[in-house]
């Protein structure tokens, strides 16, 4: 049976997109979902999301990387899966859907959408580095200079290292611009290259820059090669609360496989 797709964006993070909710799509089968995500031998995208039927919220999601295997929470993904379900006709310009990680609230407005993420009460920092968890696991780091730097060999050094070594975690390199705006190119996990962006991967980093004291703001502009992002946030009592990452998130073609 021929099954429509959808191909988005966020930022330059791309996605393809696929309406389960009548469950035709085979999901234990890795093989495939890599193939479409394949950038010669497929669709291409650094990920792959089905949109399911929800009990009780507007809907379901489910991400899987373009190395074809289920994982954590993708910030931009979510954003794009928002536009896609008002597309569909599920939602007018709110949404409340749950991920991996938890329930997510959201707002659309011509192609912005705005996604809340989840709390964050742990901050980790090293000093050549800061850990965390937005959803998905990431490592930020400073560099002297992002322009020009090998983020694939740098990134999947670090990403295969001590202390994540298989499980691994996303790579952030990071350059101070102003106390609002910071420079941001990601290695991504499951993807095992850089991605033009990453929505989990700058709300790290924006919430570790205030950790550290690089900034007082708390409403961040993050620029990634694809384009730029803002995160905004709280701190109540040591917890990062109602983080919202905010951008576009648009619809490239469709087709049918
Ligand atoms: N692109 C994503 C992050 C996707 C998950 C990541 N690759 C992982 O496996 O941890 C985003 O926009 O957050």
């Amino acid at each position: 049976m021929k099954q429509t797709f959808y191909k988005y964006q966020g930022t330059g993070n791309d996605f393809v997109m696929i309406d389960n909710r009548q469950q035709n799509f085979d999901k234990n089968n890795t093989k495939l979902v890599s193939l479409l995500c394949d950038r010669r031998f497929g669709i291409g995208a650094d990920g792959l999301i089905l949109l399911e039927n929800h009990d009780t919220h507007d809907f379901k999601m489910v991400y899987y990387n373009a190395d074809g295997n289920q994982s954590s929470m993708c910030g931009n993904g979510g954003r794009c899966l928002v536009a896609f379900a008002k597309k569909l006709g599920i939602i007018s310009n709110k949404a409340v859907f749950e991920a991996i990680d938890g329930l997510h609230h959201a707002t659309i407005e011509g192609d912005i959408v705005k996604l809340q993420m989840q709390n964050v009460d742990a901050v980790e920092n090293h000093n050549s580095h800061i850990f965390l968890d937005t959803g998905s696991p990431h490592h930020v780091q400073f560099e002297a200079s992002i322009d020009d730097f090998d983020i694939k060999t740098k990134g999947a050094k670090i990403r295969y290292g001590a202390p994540y070594n298989e499980a691994g975690s996303n790579v952030n390199f990071v350059w101070k611009e102003s106390d609002t705006s910071f420079k941001v190119r990601t290695y991504e996990r499951g993807v095992e290259n850089e991605t033009l962006s990453c929505g989990t991967g700058v709300a790290a980093v924006a919430i570790a820059m205030h950790y550290i004291g690089e900034t007082e703001k708390k409403l961040i502009t993050l620029q990634t090669q694809g384009g730029n992002l803002q995160v905004s946030f709280n701190i109540e009592n040591g917890v990062y609360n109602n983080v919202w990452l905010i951008g576009p998130a648009k619809m490239v073609f469709q087709g049918e496989i």
